[in-house]
């Protein structure tokens, strides 16, 4: 794998994203977790995985130098429909899935660890959903997770200033379980997926499966919406320009184009 590097401890796999410099998560990125997850399902000795960031980040989001190659607003919308199909998967995943996050967690990188089961986070972490920077908006299901874990109103300041949140302001809102210093994040999450790694298989499948069950129609309605609208916006002028912006490190002018 170039992007993902694993190994186990004891009955749990963990993968580190490790791609400086902002762990961006590319199509290749992508198709290599959607390989590991296919690998830690099938492995009876992988009980629990976890997943963190190598370097300054656990995850900066979606590969922005990517989307310079990306043309229509179709196939903006079936880039959504594939990372949001990735990010249900791991959320459905029979196994638990812990994001230990540090750094920043924002957009893509955020959406990731919204699949994820349980989120521990550092303190100083920046956790959110930046797109309307880029004159573009969430498009990995983010605007259909956020809500469930830090209600309507805050997700909607979350999105619409672009300002993240901190680790400790997560956990204190429910979008993380718990919150550490940077220096024992691993050391926690791991103390963690060794608790969980003890239950029996079965009734942690059955209780994930269960836990899914409190998603409704409407978030899957939400889900479809959300790709649809994303390959509209990424073809406007709005969305150029503030992808643009990004790469050029200055503020982006939007006109409403
Ligand atoms: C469907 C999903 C959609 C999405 O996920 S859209 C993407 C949403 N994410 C963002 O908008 C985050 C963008 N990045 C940032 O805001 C900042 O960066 C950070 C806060 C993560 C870090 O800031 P700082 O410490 O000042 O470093 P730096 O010089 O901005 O970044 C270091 C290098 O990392 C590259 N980079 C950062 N984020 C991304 C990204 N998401 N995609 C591609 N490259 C990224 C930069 O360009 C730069 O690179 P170089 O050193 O070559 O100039």
């Amino acid at each position: 794998m170039a992007f993902l590097n694993y190994r186990t401890e004891g009955k749990t796999g963990v993968i580190a994203i490790s791609r400086p410099p902002a762990n961006a998560l590319s199509t290749e990125v992508l198709q290599e977790l959607a390989d590991l997850l296919t690998a830690a399902e099938r492995d009876p000795n992988v009980r629990v995985l976890v997943i963190h960031g190598e370097g300054r980040f656990f995850s900066a989001g979606a590969d922005i130098k990517e989307f310079t190659s990306v043309r229509t607003g179709s196939q903006f919308s079936e880039m959504s429909r594939r990372g949001q199909e990735l990010f249900e998967r791991m959320e459905r995943f029979p196994k638990p899935i812990i994001a230990a996050i540090h750094g920043a967690a924002l957009g893509g990188g955020l959406e990731l660890a919204m699949a994820c089961h349980i989120r521990v986070v550092s303190e100083t972490a920046k956790l959110g959903l930046p797109e309307l920077q880029l004159g573009i908006i969430p498009g990995f299901a983010g605007t259909q997770r956020l809500p469930k874990y830090v209600g309507a109103e805050r997700a909607l300041v979350m999105m619409l200033t672009s300002e993240p949140i901190s680790g400790k302001e997560a956990a204190e809102r429910g979008l993380a379980a718990f919150c550490f210093p940077e220096e024992k994040l691993l050391e926690e999450t791991m103390k963690l997926a060794k608790k969980i790694e003890k239950k029996s298989p079965r009734s942690i499948k059955a209780v994930i499966e269960l836990a899914n069950f409190a998603k409704t129609g409407q978030f899957y309605e939400g889900m479809k919406k959300e790709a649809e609208l994303f390959g509209q916006i990424a073809e406007t002028g709005d969305a150029k320009e503030g992808i643009q912006a990004f790469l050029e490190k200055r503020e982006p002018n939007f006109t409403g184009e």
